[in-house]
């Protein structure tokens, strides 16, 4: 289409971009250089799921690709100039501070311990509620219940207060009060945003900001839970600043007031504006409560489908489980997660074929020329596809599209390394994703503690498809039937 590229194709197939990417790139050799509309006047913009060009864009060359002044346009007023989309010295000294504030064994214990609280007390009530048939509608959205427990958990450990939004799932809205239904609203905030954010992507830039000016359309939407966000952003930033003022010098390092996130950003040296401290938050609350409720979603639908995947966890949990665990509600320890070898491999093919980030943006600063030949122009956009590449068979062989975690198993028992470029869910290179071994540990205590609690099944009919949005979330939830297992499972 010389006047409008691709567009027309883009637009029919959003409600299924990455499955429509995925076959283009099979089809095409892995790489697909596409027309821009040229009365946008803007750079053609490639598509790639090839490994030795991931590895060339996040590692090799890594100094040459940068988010971008687009992608920083796309998040204005959004996700705003968080880790996500920084370049240069900004980035660095985001990841510098991230880094110090998460990946130390402190913050690795609260993680956990808030984590356990949160299941025992309120997760565990809200299935055994549908379970024992109390509630009058016996259908549960269980993406609804991962969104919500992870939400909680992650404003725990950024701001060091819970929202409790995971209680009020599946109430009716008449019976709620209005903090709770804003609680709720919340997460519905997070999930618009993110789908507009690849909207954005999508239609041309002049479109977006056309309608954003005039106030229709997504934008209208996008205006309207951006402004519930930022008042509950620097709302709970205040609230943090006034408890510690209150706390003044009886600050203690060992009290839990000062564990969260926050209370160490609050009172380090530094000062940061206002903006920025929204900007960090909002980063932190993504990366955290997005990617983990997105692989928990899919992971539970995946175990669901796939009953000698469900027979060979629970059989695992069982013979890590001590007598202490068992009488704690099946809720392992730290020592008994890193044991369960198989659930990992679970987490991994679940990661494979649904990365909660599907797409990586990347535009490059200088012209250059990929492994796989094609030339790239200064300015030009890439989008590693994430999504494609761990469905192609180049990588992982004729069965890439069944779901098959032993693939991930040496024979030693052991899980078997695949080098980052290949298995990209957590990217590659400089950028590598932060949270990866808490992602892990909370991934595996949700799982096993909701796997050897109850059994969930399907609900008939269900269509599932996944989201366009820039995490792959499932467009219709993940409805299901929950009941009891018995506390002395016999597999
Ligand atoms: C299954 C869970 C997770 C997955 C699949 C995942 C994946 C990713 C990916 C793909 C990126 C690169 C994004 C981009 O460049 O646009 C990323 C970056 C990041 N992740 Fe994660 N993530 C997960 C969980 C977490 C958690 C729990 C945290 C901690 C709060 C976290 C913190 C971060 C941070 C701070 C970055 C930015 C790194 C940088 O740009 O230097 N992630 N993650």
């Amino acid at each position: 289409w010389p006047l409008v590229g691709e567009l027309p194709y883009l637009l029919w197939n959003i409600s299924n971009l990455h499955d429509y990417a995925t076959q283009r790139l099979k089809l095409l050799g892995g790489t697909t250089v596409n027309k821009s509309p040229m009365f946008l006047n803007s750079c053609d913009y490639i598509v790639t799921s090839d490994p030795m060009n991931a590895r060339h864009i996040l590692i090799r060359n890594f100094a040459n690709y940068e988010k971008g002044e687009d992608l920083r346009i796309i998040m204005e007023g959004t996700l705003g100039e968080g880790i996500f989309n920084a370049n240069g010295e900004s980035w660095k000294f985001q990841r510098q501070l991230i880094h110090s504030l998460i990946n130390n064994k402190e913050f690795g214990d609260l993680v956990m311990q808030t984590l356990r609280v949160k299941m025992q007390g309120t997760l565990f009530r809200v299935l055994d509620d549908y379970a024992s048939g109390k509630k009058s509608d016996e259908i549960l959205d269980m993406q609804d219940v991962a969104k919500n427990l992870v939400f909680d958990n992650i404003c725990s450990l950024v701001f060091g207060f819970d929202p409790c939004s995971l209680s009020h799932v599946g109430s009716d809205s008449k019976l709620l009060s209005s903090s709770e239904l804003h609680a709720l609203l919340l997460g519905k905030a997070f999930d618009e945003i993110e789908e507009a954010v690849i909207y954005r992507h999508v239609v041309p830039m002049w479109v977006w900001k056309f309608q954003k000016r005039l106030q229709i359309g997504v934008e209208k939407k996008v205006a309207k839970y951006c402004k519930i966000l930022d008042e509950f952003l620097y709302a709970s930033i205040e609230m943090k600043k006034q408890e510690l003022s209150t706390l003044g010098n009886n600050i203690d390092n060992s009290t839990t007031e000062r564990r969260d996130l926050f209370s160490h950003l609050l009172v380090g040296e530094e000062k940061f504006s206002n903006k920025f401290l929204r900007d960090v938050a909002i980063s932190l609350i993504v990366a955290g409560r997005d990617t983990v409720s997105s692989a928990l979603t899919w992971l539970l639908w995946l175990v669901a489908t796939h009953p000698d995947v469900e027979k060979r966890v629970l059989e695992e949990i069982k013979q890590v489980m001590t007598t202490t665990t068992s009488s704690s509600g099946g809720l392992l320890s730290e020592d008994e997660l890193n044991k369960l070898i198989f659930l990992h491999a679970t987490i991994c093919e679940t990661l494979r074929l649904y990365p909660p980030f599907p797409i990586e943006h990347k535009c490059a600063v200088e012209g250059d020329v990929l492994p796989t030949g094609h030339c790239v122009r200064k300015g030009t956009k890439i989008l590693v596809s994430i999504y494609s590449m761990g469905r192609m068979e180049e990588i992982w062989g004729n069965n890439c599209m069944e779901f098959k975690p032993e693939r991930w198993i040496s024979e030693q028992g052991s899980i078997i390394y695949v080098p980052s470029y290949k298995f990209m869910a957590f990217i590659s290179g400089p950028r590598t994703c932060l949270g990866k071994t808490m992602a892990f540990m909370q991934l595996k205590s949700m799982a096993s503690a909701i796997l050897w609690n109850y059994k969930l099944d399907m609900v008939e009919d269900h269509v599932m498809k996944p989201t366009p949005s820039m995490i792959l979330s499932m467009k219709h939830g993940l409805k299901m039937r929950v009941s009891k297992r018995a506390s002395n499972l016999v597999i």
